[in-house]
């Protein structure tokens, strides 16, 4: 079998039944839209109806677990619950160790998120040493990186399908 590429998709997944949202930060807002679009334009391509595409924002990254797990609740609420979510956040290092705090305590609480909500909860978090990573990784630089967005939403497709039975 030959060996796929860091992430690729082993096979195409059918979102066309999925409800997904998507928290986003509002920190480094180019980048965020940047981003989010990317990970939207995935989702219907995989299928996903775009009324099931549901986007909230959050201050910022250090609230993108809660805010995950509110946004989760509230569709359960509403008799419409959400298969999947994606977080995104882009945390850029300054001059503190405030940038190390924030990106270890929200990846912590986003991956515990998985097993407590029961659902794929995507890591859609840059973690930056500047902003021309952050740009790069957004796909905001020509012939660099292409948008890391595109790929989680694959993921939230992926995870919230392929072992449903
Ligand atoms: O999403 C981000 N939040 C950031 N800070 C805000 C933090 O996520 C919380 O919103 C804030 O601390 C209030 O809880 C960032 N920096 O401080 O650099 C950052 O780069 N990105």
């Amino acid at each position: 079998m030959a060996v796929k590429g860091l992430g690729e998709m082993d096979q195409t997944y059918d979102g066309s039944n999925l409800r997904v949202g998507i928290v986003h930060a509002r920190w480094n807002k180019k980048i965020i839209d940047s981003l989010v679009n990317g990970a939207v334009k995935k989702l219907l391509e995989l299928g996903v109806k775009e009324e099931n595409i549901f986007v909230e924002s959050v201050p910022g990254s250090f609230e993108l677990p809660f805010g995950s797990q509110l946004f989760v609740e509230k569709h359960e609420k509403l008799g419409k619950p959400l298969d999947a979510v994606i977080p995104i956040g882009t945390l850029i290092k300054g001059s503190t160790m405030h940038f190390e705090y924030i990106c270890d305590a929200t990846t912590h609480a986003l991956m515990k998120l998985n097993f407590e909500l029961k659902i794929p909860i995507i890591f859609g978090v840059l973690t930056c040493l500047s902003d021309e990573q952050a740009e790069a990784r957004a796909g905001l630089v020509p012939g660099k990186m292409h948008n890391h967005g595109e790929d989680w939403g694959a993921a939230a497709v992926e995870m919230a399908t392929k072992f449903n039975v």
